[in-house]
């Protein structure tokens, strides 16, 4: 029942951040002029995260048609393959470096390979992430992503009046997201102006010359594209990150998985989207991963119309209700040796969980749209990776918590080796 609310965890986040400084009504939301802050001046309520109602039923489905549309998604497979391809190089690179051919935090590589894919996805070109030297304007994107994630917590505990004595952090905070959106539209301006530079009428080539198609307002294609680029690069650097850091640890799991992959493949390099569709110990080595390190760790809603009945529990109208994915793919109650790496549980007759204890994408009509780019960027990155290596652990390294950084990340580098095939 709560998780078909319409209400979305961002909303409520946002809420909680302008209440905290003195903004009382997410009505009152776009008159704020807080400083430089392009979050104010752009149509706030027509971007796919921070709306609600029927403006973002309007933007949800435009993009759902691209998102969530399996035939869709499938045609991101070679653009998605071309960015593996290079991963694989900076992977060749980064372990030839060292002599046990150890790659130290992989996540940060990762992170890269997450923006260069989600680009290729919004604007079938590349921004140069995994080339050996960044451009200076993708690098300060990257940071800015980074420091606002990790401002993100600071800003929302820090009561109205300390902003304005410690105005530091929130002004950072700010210029952060300033460069967010400046950096998503720049690049739709560019392929904007190469579309009409062309003539050409492509239809569905990539997803921001579709958005920018649809008669919407140049401003919300630019906050859209931007809020897409934002949520699909620590998703996927951190669940990478974690697949291959327990892949690591359970050699057996990793040959069944390469094992599989070589049979769909007969031969064939590079998988596309059909052959990772038939890959069902890929699917449950990535539920299994997402069960143990859901990057979205919590996700919340606010009834605001009536109190509610929930089980046992009555819940007024307009409280804040978190979902914590965390606590309940790991409860006992659930799962069984449920800190354990355990992806066949996923499979056949082992299925025996709560269908809702783990839901790391959200259920209902407000869960997550990227899921299924998401999921197939994943698995063509883990098939290939897994083709070519041979992925241990650091033979120096300890354990590696989870933290959260509002979203859920490595507490520490995850540092692994590349043995070549
Ligand atoms: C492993 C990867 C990912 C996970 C675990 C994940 C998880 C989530 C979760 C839990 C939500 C909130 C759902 C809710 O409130 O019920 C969400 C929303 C969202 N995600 Fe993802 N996500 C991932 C990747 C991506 C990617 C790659 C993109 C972009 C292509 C993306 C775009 C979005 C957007 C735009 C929303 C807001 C949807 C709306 O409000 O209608 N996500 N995601």
């Amino acid at each position: 029942h709560l998780l078909q609310v319409n209400y979305s965890y961002s909303v409520c986040m946002c809420m909680a951040v302008l209440q905290r400084i003195g903004v009382p009504t997410p009505s009152r939301l776009t008159k704020v002029s807080v400083r430089t802050c392009l979050i104010a001046e752009l149509p706030f309520s027509i971007s796919i995260i921070c709306s609600e109602g029927e403006e973002w039923q309007c933007v949800r489905s435009l993009l759902g048609k691209h998102m969530l549309r399996p035939r869709a998604v499938e045609t991101y497979d070679v653009v998605l393959n071309g960015v593996v391809s290079d991963l694989l190089a900076k992977l060749q690179l980064r372990r030839r470096q060292s002599a046990s051919g150890l790659v130290t935090d992989i996540a940060d590589e990762f992170y890269r390979f997450g923006l260069e894919g989600i680009s290729s996805v919004l604007f079938e070109s590349r921004i140069g992430c995994l080339e050996p030297h960044i451009p200076p304007e993708t690098d300060r994107f990257i940071q800015s992503i980074n420091t606002m994630f990790i401002l993100t917590l600071l800003t929302m505990a820090m009561p109205g009046w300390l902003h304005r004595i410690f105005s530091k952090p929130w002004d950072t905070f700010c210029q952060c997201w300033d460069y967010m959106f400046q950096f998503g539209e720049h690049y739709t301006q560019i392929l904007h102006q190469e579309d009409i530079d062309t003539g050409e009428e492509v239809e569905g080539r990539y997803l921001t010359y579709f958005l920018s198609r649809q008669g919407l307002p140049m401003k919300t294609v630019y906050s859209n594209v931007t809020e897409l680029l934002l949520a699909g690069v620590d998703t996927i650097s951190s669940t990478l990150s974690w697949s291959l850091y327990e892949l690591s640890r359970h050699p057996e799991v990793q040959n069944a998985l390469r094992g599989e992959v070589l049979t769909v493949l007969k031969g064939e390099k590079t998988p596309r989207a059909t052959d990772v569709a038939k890959m069902p110990l890929m699917k449950a080595v990535v539920k299994e991963v997402l069960r143990l390190y859901p990057v979205i760790p919590a996700n919340a809603r606010v009834i605001a119309e009536k109190d509610i009945q929930v089980g046992d529990y009555i819940i007024p109208k307009n409280t804040l209700i978190t979902l914590c994915h965390y606590a309940t793919s790991r409860d006992r109650r659930y799962f069984s040796d449920p800190d354990k790496f355990l992806p066949r549980r996923w499979l056949g007759q082992e299925q025996s969980h709560h269908p809702y204890a783990s839901v790391p994408f959200g259920v209902g009509k407000r869960s997550c749209i990227g899921r299924r780019i998401a999921q197939l960027e994943l698995y063509l990155a883990l098939a290939r990776i897994l083709i070519h290596f041979e992925v241990k652990p650091d033979p120096q390294g300890e354990a590696v918590c989870p933290m959260t950084r509002t979203l859920l990340v490595p507490k520490s580098p995850i540092n692994l080796q590349f043995i070549e095939r």
